[in-house]
């Protein structure tokens, strides 16, 4: 069992730190000087997970991918997760393809078992889980069936031209990326997204990121809150 020495707030700092200036590699690193065999001191049991919201084209996917390079966290995507069922011919591929061609939600009991076995598969302790909960039945789906809450939520807020513009010109094939699901889209993203935003806001675990400026400009900003929010945890 895990067991880590009683002072090593200024040691892990630092650490950190250095961790989150040198990539993954350092980051692991830094953990595993920081946790030693001793008694006394259990190792948290679940695992570190952050939801990941903002609109279509707010960055979220962009983002994601510096997480991972900079803090070793598994990437989740929810929309990657259902676009794969699609791929491969499950039974649910149709009703999903044309609930995103509408810009509609999935039902939760889909998107939430795909979740789940991506995070048992996923062989680590830190995910970020991107594009969900999508609805306050999403959001309380995951709770049911995986039993607890994020410890952090990253909000991209983002003016809605420029997430237009951004989608309209990905060219990654999406059948979702034009105008008229844009703007379902959108629609969607008000009515549906931005309560379980106010919800994460309310009980003090949403960080709103500014998703203007270019991608690094963001993601110097992502760093200091998942920091933050890593230290946090590990305070505890
Ligand atoms: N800061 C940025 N400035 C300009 N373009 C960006 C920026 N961040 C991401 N993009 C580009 O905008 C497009 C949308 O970004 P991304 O796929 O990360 O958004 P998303 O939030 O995951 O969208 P979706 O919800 O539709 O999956 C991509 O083509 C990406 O390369
Ligand atoms: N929780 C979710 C996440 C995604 N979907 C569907 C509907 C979205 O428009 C589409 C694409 O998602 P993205 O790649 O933009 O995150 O996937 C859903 O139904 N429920
Ligand atoms: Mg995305």
């Amino acid at each position: 069992m895990w067991r880590r020495v009683a002072s090593l707030s200024s040691a892990l700092e630092s650490d950190l730190m250095q961790a989150a200036t040198c990539g993954a590699g350092a980051w692991q690193r830094a953990f595993s000087s920081t946790q030693v065999e001793v008694e006394g001191f259990e190792r948290k049991s679940h695992p570190f997970v952050a939801f990941v919201l903002g609109g279509p084209g707010s960055g979220k996917g962009t983002q994601c991918m510096k997480i991972v390079e900079t803090f070793g966290f598994t990437h989740l995507s929810a929309g990657d997760l259902l676009r794969k069922e699609i791929a491969s011919n499950s039974e649910n591929g149709s009703m999903i393809l044309d609930t995103i061609k509408e810009g509609k939600i999935v039902p939760s009991e889909v998107t939430v078992r795909l979740i789940q076995a991506a995070m048992e598969a996923g062989r680590n302790d830190r995910f970020l889980i991107d594009g969900f909960p999508r609805s306050e039945e999403n959001r309380a789906a995951y709770e049911r069936v995986i039993g607890a809450e994020p410890d952090m939520v990253l909000f991209f807020d983002c003016p809605e031209n420029e997430m237009v513009k951004r989608v309209l010109s990905r060219n990654e094939g999406r059948v979702d990326d034009n105008m008229d699901t844009v703007k379902k889209r959108l629609r969607v993203f008000s009515e549906l997204n931005l309560p379980v935003i106010e919800h994460y806001s309310i009980k003090g675990k949403l960080r709103k990121i500014d998703g203007t400026g270019s991608a690094d400009e963001i993601f110097e900003r992502v760093r200091s809150a998942v920091f933050a929010a890593l230290r946090e945890r590990e305070e505890r």
